[in-house]
């Protein structure tokens, strides 16, 4: 899915093609359709308007990332201790206990003696027609997960990644939060394509701290959806509204500071192959003008975070597709966006490589950054058990709670 957006310098509605990896599609490759790479280019330029960061809530004080320690008193005072998209079961939910008066001398059945033998050896072994085969891991691959659950380990891990407090404050403060994305009736029609919608009146309430899968058969609508959330397509009709804007009348110039508050992962990686994995994730920084010391305190301890504190120095072809792709979430969220958007995140990856990446995507998660990701990854989606919205020819036909990767329309 990654892979189907245009050159810059196409129109909108080009035949989709992969574009190489360059320095200009390192920062937020694609631009707003219409808009050449050159607008975007300077979407980096240093001395943002401070405003413009109130997008989505205060930004931390540049300070704070050159002092790891000011995090963990900053998160300590604004996590909340209540998480208020927790399950509070009502007083109501079950029955009182018993007294343990009451209870002497009744006779439980837990109290019954066990069956002797193992009976499951005298049961025929029936094999399970619906178990997959079991995927076969490498030793290499066995190595990297496990070098990435150590990561994941990692207490500091809230201390980097901890970017949308103030929402999260506000949630528990008020008990009634305002989601970070409304789609109202979005329809987008491809002037390539006049008769068949990419969307049509989709309805989505995406909250803050969410972690939300995007399913559906090729050419549903996934990339297209993120894709106005990015406002790098415009709806043909509807409101796409992300932290309270309305990016439907935003001007052009305020889009850089909308994809700061994004980190962006994609199938494709896009990593600047001349560079380090350190240098890939500095440039993130460097783009968007953040000093030297931000850059050398924060890129390392992501780095770390993400289980590569070894590989810092490798280039891409150094590293194996997990690792670069965890380089790409590591450069998506160095600067500590309150929204990911994964495109096909694990696609190209083996099983087990792939469920490093969606650990390390929950994991980022529950620091409280909303997460949406895109997939075809059916066991991914049905072993998570996570909200799922599932596409299909433009409409949404499924908005689940807590769904699985099902039959698109069907649960
Ligand atoms: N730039 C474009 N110009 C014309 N039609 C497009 C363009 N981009 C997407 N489409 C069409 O819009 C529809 C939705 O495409 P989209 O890429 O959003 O689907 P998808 O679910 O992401 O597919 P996949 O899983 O294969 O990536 C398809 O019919 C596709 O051909």
């Amino acid at each position: 899915m990654g892979n189907h957006f245009r050159k810059p310098d196409e129109g909108q509605d080009a035949p989709r093609q992969t574009e190489p990896q360059t320095a200009s599609h390192f920062a937020y490759s694609t631009s707003y359709e219409g808009q050449s790479e050159g607008q975007a280019g300077s979407r980096f330029a240093a001395g943002a308007d401070a405003n413009e960061d109130a997008l989505f809530g205060a930004a931390p004080a540049e300070q704070a990332y050159a002092q790891p320690a000011a995090y963990a008193a900053q998160d300590s005072v604004s996590e909340p201790t209540i998480d208020p998209f927790a399950y509070q079961p009502a007083n109501n939910d079950f029955a009182a206990p018993a007294s343990a008066d009451a209870l002497a001398g009744v006779p439980s059945p837990l109290d019954a003696p066990a069956p002797q033998g193992d009976l499951s050896s005298q049961l025929p072994q029936i094999p399970d027609p619906m178990a997959a085969p079991e995927p076969e891991v490498t030793a290499d691959q066995a190595h990297e997960v496990a070098t990435l659950d150590t990561a994941l380990q990692s207490s500091d891990f809230t201390q980097v990644f901890a970017p949308v407090q103030e929402s999260r404050k506000k949630m528990a403060r008020e008990a009634g939060v305002d989601p970070v994305i409304v789609m109202e009736h979005v329809t987008k029609i491809y002037p390539a394509q006049p008769n068949k919608p990419a969307l049509e009146d989709v309805n989505i309430e995406i909250y803050p701290g969410e972690f939300v899968f995007l399913v559906g058969h090729s050419g549903s609508g996934k990339s297209t959806l993120l894709r106005t959330i990015m406002r790098e397509v415009k709806p043909t009709q509807g409101r796409v509204m992300v932290a309270g804007q309305d990016l439907t009348r935003i001007r052009n110039r305020k889009v850089p500071y909308l994809r700061r508050q994004m980190g962006i992962v994609f199938q494709d990686f896009r990593l600047l192959p001349n560079k380090t994995a350190y240098e890939n994730v500095a440039f993130a920084l460097e783009c968007i003008g953040k000093p030297r010391g931000v850059i050398r305190a924060q890129v390392p301890e992501v780095l770390r975070l993400v289980g590569l504190a070894e590989q810092m120095n490798s280039t891409p072809d150094q590293l194996s597709g997990g690792e670069q792709q965890r380089v790409n979430v590591a450069r998506a969220m160095v600067n500590r966006p309150p929204l990911l958007i994964c495109d096909e995140p694990t696609g190209n990856l083996d099983p087990a490589i792939s469920l490093g990446i969606m650990k390390l995507l929950e994991r980022i998660n529950r620091t409280g950054t909303t997460v949406i990701v895109a997939t075809h990854d059916r066991e991914m989606v049905d072993s998570m058990h996570r909200r799922v919205i599932a596409l299909e020819a433009g409409h949404v036909v499924r908005d689940q709670e807590r769904g699985g990767y099902g039959n698109y329309g069907a649960l």
